[in-house]
């Protein structure tokens, strides 16, 4: 996978602006800062607030050379116009959804909102160009708010962790057991949870009847403790498909397990086959002390090794590991935005490179229209994956390559032929500086950069658009449309669609 890269490249996180919004629209009352008097200098310039306000008083900012201590939020007075109540009851607890307290309205207005600050701040494009409020987009919400989610990934925990007010509750031995969402920034705290809004109905469903019986002691079943690495199950990742023919969902069952002893979940695999919507449990087996769901070994328990999903009449089979959009409705919608930014001639005469091309979605969903498409990847899992998915949907030009794109040598460029079009999707950490420099070099016609973090997105166009400074390197492309597009409701994430042409 992908790290950071270290010289000469910001690192850039965009999550916390929207965390502040939420903390804003939960609260209310009056502002009242304090300064702590003590003997240290760093001390005696400390201001502490007692209570949080629904509007940013200029009060708010530290003075030069003070820290600003966030204390607690003493009560509501009056909730904040976008404040709602969440429908989920484990909303204020869980780590998932960050934000079902704003109304889905105020979260997009604040995605929004940050990318535009993103891209003027940070990619240095200026707000007061005339052009630029062209190429700023509205952002395109999800109509499906709740329930669009295809894959889940449940942790089983030795302790239950439990809200403030509900310690007293704590229980011990099997009762004691969690199986849910981990709480915020904790690793090893994992808050019950008997559904997830976020996933569909027969995931739901599957979810249920695992906690009805997992921890019935005849079983014999033991969650993983991830401190004292003992311990049987490590997690459950619940996938939602569609049957190809009938368009009904489908579901793919994977317990992660730390070690390989199916008659242990055979009981479970018995009653949760009886769940017509399943189709495939599978059982990954990760021995290392590291709690990631990607096991060493694979073993089909019941059913299919993959289930299927359709995006853009092109069909997929998705295994338990492979990389497949998590949000299908609105993935449809980001793919069309894509092929809307290619352009294509219409006379199937492009060459498209998609460069982080996972299992090949995005490319093989242009294939039928152009010439060719070439993908890279790094982990080779997907490159099968995607050398899979083109032969069963018989697209026979598209060439899937594994490589890092991180480590590109100087003939990267050799290996097809020049691009018309150059698709770009990386992970967080954005595009290496090296791939910066063959992009600039490459100078194809046309860039789609599709990026699921608007931070290191607005540097990487900057680096495009405005040169390398540092480095003396010209940039030579001219941001056409930049595109905000809500794939995960209730959490910070946006995707961004951005649309560069050679200037
Ligand atoms: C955001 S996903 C995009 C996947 C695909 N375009 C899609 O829409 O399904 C980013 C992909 O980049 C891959 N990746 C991350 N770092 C990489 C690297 N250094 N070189 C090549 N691929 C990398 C990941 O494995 C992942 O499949």
């Amino acid at each position: 996978m992908a790290t950071l890269p270290s010289c000469g490249f910001r690192r850039l996180n965009s999550l916390s602006w929207l965390q502040k919004v939420r903390k804003y629209s939960s609260c209310s009352a009056s502002l009242s800062i304090e300064k702590n008097h003590s003997s240290s200098e760093e001390e005696e310039s400390r201001m502490s607030i007692s209570s949080t306000t629904s509007t940013r008083p200029s009060s708010f900012f530290p003075k030069k050379g003070q820290t600003l201590e966030l204390v607690q939020k003493l009560k509501t007075i009056s909730p904040h116009w976008d404040n709602v109540t969440a429908p989920c009851e484990y909303a204020s607890d869980c780590g998932g959804c960050k934000t079902q307290n704003l109304s889905y309205e105020a979260q997009v207005r604040a995605k929004e909102q940050q990318v535009h600050e993103l891209v003027i701040h940070v990619g240095k494009f200026s707000d007061n160009d005339p052009e630029f409020a062209n190429v700023m987009k509205p952002i395109v919400p999800c109509d499906i708010q709740f329930n669009y989610r295809n894959k889940m990934e449940f942790s089983f925990g030795t302790q239950k962790w439990l809200p403030k007010d509900q310690v007293h509750e704590r229980e011990d031995g099997v009762n004691g057991y969690a199986l849910g969402l981990h709480a915020p920034g904790f690793f090893d705290k994992v808050l019950d949870v008997q559904k997830c809004l976020l996933q569909s109905e027969a995931a739901n469903m599957v979810l249920a009847i695992v906690q009805d019986c997992w921890r019935d002691i005849e079983l014999g079943l033991s969650p993983y403790d991830v401190h004292a690495h003992v311990g049987f199950l490590k997690h459950l990742m619940l996938r939602t498909g569609r049957d190809v023919k009938t368009g009904l969902p489908e579901l793919m069952v994977n317990f992660v397990t730390s070690s390989y002893e199916p008659e242990l979940l055979e009981p479970l695999v018995e009653k949760i086959s009886s769940i017509p919507e399943v189709v495939s449990i599978v059982n990954n087996v990760n021995t290392s002390v590291g709690n990631t769901s990607v096991g060493e070994e694979e073993y089909i328990l019941y059913g299919k090794s993959t289930i299927t999903e359709i995006l853009r009449g092109v069909t997929f089979q998705i295994s338990a590991n492979s990389f497949f959009q998590t949000n299908t409705h609105q993935a449809e919608v980001l793919y069309r935005l894509i092929e809307d930014c290619a352009g294509l001639r219409g006379d199937g005469s492009e060459i498209v490179l998609d460069l982080f091309c996972g299992t090949g979605t995005i490319g093989l969903t242009l294939a039928r229209k152009v010439k060719h498409v070439y993908g890279y990847e790094v982990v080779p899992q997907a490159i099968s994956d995607a050398r899979r998915n083109a032969e069963n949907n018989g697209i026979h030009n598209a060439t899937f390559v594994q490589g890092d794109l991180n480590k590109i040598s100087d003939s990267f460029g050799d290996q097809f032929p020049k691009p018309d079009i150059v698709i770009s999707d990386p992970n967080r950490p954005g595009m290496h500086m090296k791939l910066i420099k063959f992009l600039l070099k490459l100078r194809a016609p046309r860039i789609i950069y599709v990026s699921c973090n608007p931070a290191t997105c607005a540097r990487d166009l900057d680096y495009l658009c405005h040169g390398v400074v540092e480095q003396n390197i010209k940039g030579c492309y001219k941001l056409k449309s930049l595109q905000p597009v809500d794939m995960f409701p209730h959490t910070p994430h946006i995707e961004c669609v951005c649309l560069l042409e050679l200037d």
